[in-house]
This record gives C-alpha cells, sequence and structure tokens, in this order.
C-alpha cells in the first residue's frame, strides 16, 4: 500500500538528502544548472537571498508561475519557501506538488508569534535553527529537516558555523547528561522533553540537519560538513559568483569530498570568482533572528 505523507515518508524524504547540496534557483536556466552540478534539489524562489536584502520591502513566496516553470524544467526534487506561519501559502504550495516546503526565514515572517503546524501536511517541511531548543520545537511541530540558519545572502559562513557549532555542543551536553537533568535542561532550553531524550538516546537530532546561510566557497561547504552538517543549502554563494555552473559543481563535489584534503585543494584550484561578503556587525536586518 502507498502511504503518502506518513512521518516514517517525511522523515526517510528528508535522509535522502545526506551527503548533498540543495540549492537556490530563480529560473529554470538556473534550475538546470543545479541538476547538472549535481544538486540533490533545488529550492524555487523569487531572489537569492543577497538580493532579497538588497531589495528590502515584503518578501513572500514566489509566484506560482516561477515554481511551475522550474518544477518543469529539472526531474530533481523541487522545495519552495514560504513565510513562517504562512499557513495558507502552504497550503497553496502542497496543492501544487512541491516536494518539500522550506517555512523560512529568509522571507518576511507573516505571524509574529506562530510557526506553522506541519502535521496538518503531508508535504514535508525543513525550517531553521540556530541552536538546540529551537530546532526540537520546530522538530515538535512537525518538521522533518532542520537546517541551521546562518545569516542567509551575506557570503560570510561566520553564523553558520556558530549555529552548527552551538546544536552539536548542546547535544554532545545531552548525550552525557543524567537522566534526573533532562526535564529542567528541555524547560530551560524550552524543548518538549521527550525530543531531548530521543537527543540523548541517538547522539544526534531526529531529523537531518543541514548547513544553511552564508556559505560561498567549496571549503565553506567542506567546513560545514567537518562541523557534522549532513549535507548543504546554498543559495548567493552559487548565483552571485563569477560562475555558477563552476561554482556549483565545485561545492557539489567539496561536500562529497570534505574529509579529503588533496581532492579538496584540486576541487579549490579553479572556481573563479566568489561572490562578495558582508560584515555580519554592519547589518541593518538579521535574518537569523526571526522565528522563536
Ligand atoms: O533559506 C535557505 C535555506 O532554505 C537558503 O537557501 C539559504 O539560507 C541560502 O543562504 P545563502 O544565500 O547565504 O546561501
Amino acid at each position: 500500500m502507498t502511504q503518502k505523507g506518513t512521518w516514517m515518508v517525511k522523515e526517510g524524504f528528508a535522509e535522502m538528502f545526506k551527503g548533498g547540496v540543495i540549492m537556490d534557483v530563480t529560473t529554470a536556466e538556473q534550475a538546470k544548472i543545479a541538476e547538472e552540478a549535481g544538486a540533490v534539489a533545488v529550492m524555487a524562489l523569487e531572489r537569492v537571498p543577497a538580493d532579497i536584502r538588497k531589495a528590502g520591502g515584503v518578501a513572500r513566496m514566489a509566484s506560482i508561475s516561477k515554481i511551475k516553470e522550474i518544477m518543469e524544467a529539472v526531474s530533481i526534487p523541487v522545495m519552495a519557501k514560504v513565510r513562517i506561519g504562512h499557513i495558507a501559502e502552504a497550503r497553496i504550495l502542497e496543492a501544487l506538488g512541491v516536494d518539500f516546503i522550506d517555512e523560512s526565514e529568509v522571507l518576511t515572517p507573516a505571524d509574529d508569534k506562530y510557526h506553522i503546524n506541519k502535521w496538518d501536511f503531508k508535504v514535508p517541511f525543513v525550517c531553521g535553527a540556530r541552536n538546540l531548543g529551537e530546532a526540537l520545537r520546530r522538530i515538535a511541530e512537525g518538521a522533518a529537516m532542520i537546517r541551521t540558519k546562518g545569516e542567509a545572502g551575506t557570503g560570510n559562513v561566520v553564523e553558520a558555523v556558530k549555529h552548527m557549532r552551538t546544536v552539536m555542543d548542546e547535544i554532545r551536553m545531552v548525550q552525557n547528561m543524567p537522566d534526573e537533568e533532562l526535564v529542567t535542561f528541555a524547560k530551560n532550553i524550552g524543548a518538549p522533553v521527550n525530543l531531548v531524550a530521543k537527543v540523548k538516546e541517538l547522539g544526534r537530532l531526529p531529523v537531518v540537519n543541514f548547513a544553511a546561510g552564508g556559505v560561498a566557497t567549496p571549503a565553506d561547504a567542506a567546513l560545514m560538513m567537518m562541523l557534522g552538517a549532513d549535507g548543504v543549502f546554498v543559495g548567493s554563494g552559487i548565483f552571485k559568483s563569477k560562475d555558477p555552473a563552476k561554482m556549483a559543481k565545485a561545492i557539489v563535489m567539496a561536500v562529497t569530498y570534505w574529509n579529503d584534503p588533496e581532492m579538496l585543494l584540486k576541487i579549490s584550484e579553479d572556481i573563479g570568482q566568489p561572490m562578495e561578503g558582508l560584515e555580519i556587525e554592519e547589518l541593518d536586518v538579521k535574518l537569523q533572528e526571526r522565528g522563536w
């Protein structure tokens, strides 16, 4: 019997992306570049985060025609973003038949208190997190995949590193915690105790955890894998670089060969000019602060 939208299917689908790169794309042409480079999925959106930053204003779910154009162009899974808490955008994307929904801080939040109850949907969701508590709250709401937030659109990997290190540190802490401390720890990080206990049992998050936000070179992508990411999301780092096709392939290779310095050297030799980066201290808006 075919089962659609069960937890096992959603979580298992996310598992299939492990060791891969998911690329933000804004056109059918970019989607084809991503597919040819070996992306495991694409994320359809109106603008990459660096351009969302520049444009300002309210960033919403991409237009349906844009998402359709991308879905028709490639055979790999297509993800698309909705605003935090925007149940209607999510219902529309589910009706459209996208493969995954990203409830993303990169778009302007629609609800200043609540995320979507993702259990209500058959389509799986990925959500951003900066620490274990945030990750487990999203999983409690039904997210089948987590990505650390980083600071999208900056080409600066420092926040992605901070968030991945924080999550991994907290997981190590939980692993070494006596059971009698779990309830108080769960209260302090604002996470359900059953999920904290699950983290202790598994020694990892109960769903896959990708890195995102600010990855701009093959070395950045390899670094995130070294820190324990299951895979990497890249947006601006590819399509704001001088040679997106080359950069896309190099980042895919780097995620595969993250533990092989000789290969990383070869991969990094001829990648063209990476995107320009931004200092975090100089940002007017920190996208990572959206979501709670
Ligand atoms: O929100 C995302 C993940 O779903 C973006 O794809 C990701 O954060 C892109 O960031 P950047 O443009 O810095 O690579």
